[in-house]
């Protein structure tokens, strides 16, 4: 049994005046019953709120973004997901609303809590069909797109896929208004970036764009989850993806699988309490390619921040390059009283450290 998260952008939802486009809900319904029948778990990701609730109500006076926003996410939610429930229940099949904030991923605590409820969803057989909550995700504390959300989604469920439909046969080696640009077919664990050949644009009703795509991609993938970017416009696209391998889309190829913990640590980076700089040698033992290390405080030059022992802090070299996040075992007093010594307990335990590779 797989566990396969789908994320449904805003434009594979609504047609280019705005609405819902009912016929391609039902169909992805249709190819999630038939993925769900074959044993496989399906984990949705569903954009579209704000889409949904713009045809739905009229503003009386100019709206700014957040309000704007706010409205139309409350009623397009409610919308969309009367919808989906309609949709499921044709199959005899139960799906179930989750509106989650980035708060959410932010504490250990919250971050076990969101996944136990999807856990619980999935063994009652449910479809947990997730969204940012858009009503009270105040601006400096959303996630960038739904795409960001996904890829922690994908990481938290342990996901062996992760399927990013969007209005766009996949990731394009330049501008896809290029009559010279083509879909990249397969991209390899060992890329790291691909920001020179994504272009910064967007489509009409999606937040992040290809960019962020591209992004979150590459670091589910580089955690051990394929990740899939393709067109779900196009009929039976779930399962073609899944079933032939020559389908139009991009396929990006998953490195070593990594460990729940690691995983999270690696999506946290936002939470950050404080940094430690570490000297050179120290730098040198953490990439060695040969053994795992953690972090000893004989190799901490510097604290700084206030934080207390469990909480995420930035590790940084001794010319100012972010290296990673790990989880502290000290708290920032306690660590300043050891740092520089010898024979001290890791500062940062290997399986509590996500490294910038
Ligand atoms: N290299 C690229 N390959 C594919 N799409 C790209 C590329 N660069 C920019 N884009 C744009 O990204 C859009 C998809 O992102 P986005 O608008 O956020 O969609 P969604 O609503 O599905 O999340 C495409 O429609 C396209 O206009
Ligand atoms: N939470 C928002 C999602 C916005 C968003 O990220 O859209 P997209 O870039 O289409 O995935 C909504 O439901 O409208």
């Amino acid at each position: 049994m797989k566990t396969i998260v789908v994320k449904i952008g805003s434009n594979v939802l609504t047609r280019n005046d705005g609405s819902l486009d009912g016929t391609r809900m039902s169909a992805i319904v249709d190819q999630v019953a038939a993925i769900r029948k074959r044993g496989d778990r399906v984990v949705l990701v569903s954009s579209g709120a704000v889409a949904a609730g713009r045809n739905e109500v009229r503003a009386r006076y100019a709206l700014d973004t957040v309000s704007a926003r706010q409205l139309y996410s409350t009623v397009g939610q409610a919308k969309l997901i009367n919808r989906y429930y309609e949709l499921f229940r044709d199959y005899g099949m139960t799906c179930g609303q989750v509106l989650t904030t980035k708060e959410g991923f932010g504490s250990r605590t919250h971050y076990l809590n969101q996944r136990h409820c999807i856990e619980v969803l999935l063994m009652h057989d449910v479809i947990p069909i997730i969204n940012e909550n858009d009503a009270v995700s105040v601006t400096e504390l959303m996630f960038t797109d739904n795409d960001e959300l996904s890829g922690l989604v994908a990481a938290m469920v342990d996901a062996d896929m992760l399927i990013i439909l969007s209005n766009i046969d996949g990731i394009y080696n330049g501008n896809p208004a290029d009559p010279t640009s083509e879909v990249i077919r397969v991209v390899e664990p060992s890329v790291k970036d691909l920001s020179d050949v994504v272009v910064a644009g967007k489509s009409s009703f999606g937040r992040g764009g290809m960019l962020t795509k591209s992004r979150i991609a590459l670091q589910a993938a580089s955690e051990g989850i394929e990740v899939v970017v393709a067109n779900g416009k196009r009929d039976d696209i779930l399962l073609s993806v899944l079933d032939d391998p020559d389908t139009l889309c991009t396929r990006i190829l998953p490195g070593e699988h990594v460990n729940g913990v690691k995983k999270w640590i690696a999506h946290s980076g936002d939470f950050t309490k404080g940094e430690l700089y570490i000297n050179d040698g120290a730098e040198r033992t953490l990439f060695s390619p040969d053994h795992a290390a953690s972090l000893l405080p004989v190799g901490i030059e510097e604290v700084s921040g206030n934080f207390r022992k469990g909480d995420l802090v930035d590790v940084i070299s001794s010319r100012g390059g972010h290296l990673g996040v790990g989880c502290c075992e000290y708290s920032s007093s306690e660590l300043k009283e050891v740092i520089g010594k010898k024979g001290m307990r890791p500062a940062i335990h290997y399986d509590y450290l996500h490294l910038d590779l």
